[in-house]
């Protein structure tokens, strides 16, 4: 489905509830498997807390999680501790074409069973649940920090507990601390220090309910909304000042252009009141890869010179997102510099019109390039794709006034 988006009226006002963050959603999800005592609050309606739901009911057999990263990682972890079950984890075409080799490694050297069943480093994965004995084990620690988050989600149900040794820079490293901090909420005892994380080993909890914030990179499309508008004032509930996300981030870095966020209660408002900005922005994304398209796109809006470095995880996520923003910027007439870890934007000084914007399977993408209809109409390819993270996403755009309409 292609949505043609448009909208007349540049100044904004809304209150609305984003679901619940579904990195958040899917490690509640896993640690619920292993100590049935937690209940969650707010869980995500993303596709891919779906999937990991489902395939965490159905337990055995084949399992397809389409294009979430998280399940991947995390179930297969899972699955590589639960005694006695078999499961083959398969997922889309570009799943197949995302590395899992450093986390079946690093669990086949604690003893896990776990094969390739098509191309050796990729899934689909055959893996037959068992006792693993090893309590100590080595990774790499600049590829995805979603091996790391998977291990410390099993590691308390380890006989031993478990010790992740970092080996190299640390990437995305607020969703090790979200692991962490997730973990102690649910009275689970580990530690992260320098580059050793230990986790504590335990039978059983004790009953706990923990609430999902919102998500915090589904919000990054409402900064950029503001940001673009002449003026904004949006209300999103369900965000705390002291967020586990990282993208939370987003309220230092849209104060460049002129974007106020206030917390109220257990909300945030978004103010854009004065045209003020940056004439150029920098900035490094390596502790939030996930809001790179929205920063890039809010500045191709603007106008905006940018540099955004930290970059070097983008390639191997839903698309090569470096390569799909260069292609989709530079329809809108920008130049756009990529190397494997940065990009470099350099606006045009209008922006061409009735655009047809690619997503590549990639719900970042349309959700990054819809805030542009603010200053152009824009066409959106293959909208649909916003329900891996954010289901409601345009039925919310739409509250805020536009027009999305389908075009055959
Ligand atoms: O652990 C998580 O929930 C996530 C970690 C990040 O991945 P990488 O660690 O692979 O960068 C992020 O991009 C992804 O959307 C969610
Ligand atoms: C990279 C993402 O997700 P995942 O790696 O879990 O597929 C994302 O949501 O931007």
């Amino acid at each position: 489905m292609t949505l043609s988006v448009s909208h007349s009226n540049p100044s904004l006002q809304a209150d609305l509830q984003i679901t619940g963050s579904k990195s958040e959603s899917n490690r509640l999800l896993i640690l619920q498997a292993l100590y049935p005592n937690i209940s969650i609050e707010n869980l995500s309606n993303s596709d891919d807390t779906q999937v990991l739901q489902k395939a965490l009911e159905q337990g055995d057999g084949l399992i397809d999680i389409h294009h979430a990263g998280t399940a991947m990682r995390f179930l297969t972890a899972y699955f590589a501790v639960k005694e006695g079950c078999e499961v083959e984890i398969t997922g889309s075409k570009r799943m197949k074409e995302r590395p899992i080799q450093l986390l079946v490694d690093a669990l086949q050297r604690m003893g896990a069973d776990i094969e390739y069943l098509e191309n050796s480093g990729y899934p689909p994965l055959r893996i037959r649940g068992k006792k693993l004995h090893v309590d100590s084990v080595k990774l790499k620690a600049n590829i995805s920090s979603q091996y790391i988050s998977a291990l410390m989600l099993i590691g308390a149900a380890l006989p031993k507990g478990l010790e992740i040794l970092l080996e190299g820079p640390v990437t995305s490293t607020p969703y090790i601390l979200m692991t962490l901090e997730i973990l102690q909420n649910a009275g689970l005892k580990g530690k992260f220090v320098h580059d050793r994380i230990f986790i504590e080993p335990a039978k059983e909890i004790a009953p706990v309910s923990i609430a999902v914030e919102s998500d915090w990179s589904s919000a990054s499309y409402f900064y950029s909304l503001a940001a673009i508008s002449d003026s904004a004032e949006i209300r999103l509930s369900n965000y705390r000042k002291d967020s586990r996300q990282g993208d939370s981030a987003l309220a230092e870095i849209y104060k460049n252009f002129g974007v106020e966020t206030k917390f109220q209660g257990n909300s945030i408002v978004l103010k854009k009141s004065s045209q003020q900005r940056a004439r150029s922005i920098k900035e490094d994304l390596r502790n939030s890869p996930d809001i790179a398209q929205t920063i890039a796109v809010t500045c191709l809006a603007l106008g905006v010179e940018c540099e955004l470095k930290g970059l070097h995880t983008l390639k191997i996520k839903e698309t090569d997102r470096l390569q799909a923003l260069k292609n989709e910027m530079e329809k809108f007439g920008a130049r756009v510099k990529i190397t494997d870890e940065c990009l470099k934007l350099y606006p045009a000084s209008s922006l061409n019109t009735q655009v047809k914007v690619a997503t590549y399977h990639d719900h970042r993408m349309a959700m990054a390039f819809a805030p542009l209809a603010l200053k152009v109409p824009v066409q959106i390819e293959d909208a649909g794709v916003v329900s891996k993270s954010y289901p409601d996403f345009w039925k919310d755009l739409n509250s805020l006034g536009f027009k999305t309409e389908e075009l055959v």
